[in-house]
């Protein structure tokens, strides 16, 4: 939303508490979104040696959502976690188009899999594309398509996504379902360095000309990215960038790896930036049916972040 997103990756409705992304608005309407608070993130933290933990373990992580959160500090708000058979539930009420599911599973045995949306992350990006009306789109970081591809789906026939990637190989993929979609004709594919491309389509005199961006790529260019973005971007357009929790991560002061503290530093940015409006956003990204019985939700997680460090 991998992170984690207009609220993009999110059911903002049914996950609120449990993943983040913010949604910035302003001037320019700008959305973070990334990966958040995991059902089971006590197990993972507690392999990663982080240092916090769920107020109220989970006996049963797999089936009970337990409470987290439950007092003044939280408005008295009962606030539960996400378990496998609650994201079981969201997901089966996502409606993901059939090409969708298709890029979807072929990715799903492909080096880096992990890194893709989920399919209630993207049905978020495509409603909120839907909803700003957007014609002209940006993606950072495309991997195989999924992402950029459920937002093309809804783009009209005269609109553009400019879908940046570096990595040929998965491109291959990500052309080969927008051909598949019907959808190539609304997607101009470019292979390079995310920050190069921005630069050279301000170069082009492209500035304030898109609607709408996602981030996706390397999560310690994020605030480069911002500000390319924010020439690029029309007032009142919409940014969403994913991975702002990195997992849970930037809330652990005991974390401070070179990716954590950038994307933490970018978080406190953004949030004193009086040139856009925000919105922090929780989502999930969904585990991977081939990872080790022993791995839990939250270290399938964590595993994106590794595979993500690139
Ligand atoms: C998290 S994945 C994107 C997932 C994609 N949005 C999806 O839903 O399938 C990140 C991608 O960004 C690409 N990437 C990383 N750094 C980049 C850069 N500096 N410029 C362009 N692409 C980059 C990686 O090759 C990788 O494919």
């Amino acid at each position: 939303m991998a992170s984690n997103s207009v609220l993009y990756r999110c059911s903002l409705l049914s996950y609120q508490y449990t993943s983040a992304a913010t949604i910035i608005v302003g001037r320019r309407t700008v959305a973070i979104s990334g990966n958040g608070f995991r059902a089971c993130k006590p197990i993972r933290l507690a392999r990663n040696c982080c240092s916090y933990s769920c107020s109220y373990p989970n006996p049963n992580p797999n089936d009970s959502a337990f409470v987290v959160a439950n007092d003044e500090k939280y408005g008295n708000k009962q606030n539960i976690s996400l378990t496998p058979r609650l994201y079981d539930y969201i997901l089966s009420n996502v409606r993901e188009p059939e090409i969708l599911r298709q890029l979807r599973e072929e990715t799903a045995s492909m080096r880096g899999s992990q890194m893709q949306v989920s399919p209630d992350q993207a049905q978020l990006l495509a409603m909120l594309v839907q909803i700003l009306g957007a014609k002209r789109c940006i993606e950072l970081g495309v991997y195989t398509g999924y992402s950029s591809l459920a937002v093309a789906l809804v783009l009209p026939d005269s609109a553009c996504l400019v879908a940046c990637e570096r990595d040929a190989k998965s491109l291959e993929v990500a052309k080969k379902y927008y051909e598949l979609a019907g959808v190539s004709h609304k997607v101009d594919v470019k292979h390079g360095m995310a920050a190069d491309i921005l630069k050279s389509l301000i170069l082009n005199g492209e500035s304030c000309s898109y609607d709408f961006a996602f981030v996706d790529a390397e999560k310690r260019m994020n605030q480069e990215y911002f500000e390319l973005l924010l020439q690029l971007v029309r007032v009142d357009g919409v940014i969403v960038i994913d991975n702002v929790l990195w997992h849970g991560k930037v809330a652990d002061p005991l974390v401070n790896d070179a990716k954590t503290v950038s994307i933490r530093s970018f978080n406190k940015n953004i949030m004193e930036d009086p040139r856009v409006s925000i919105s922090m956003v929780s989502t999930y990204r969904r585990w991977h049916d081939n990872l080790p019985e022993e791995m839990t939700f939250s270290q399938a997680d964590s595993d994106f972040s590794k595979a993500v460090t690139d």
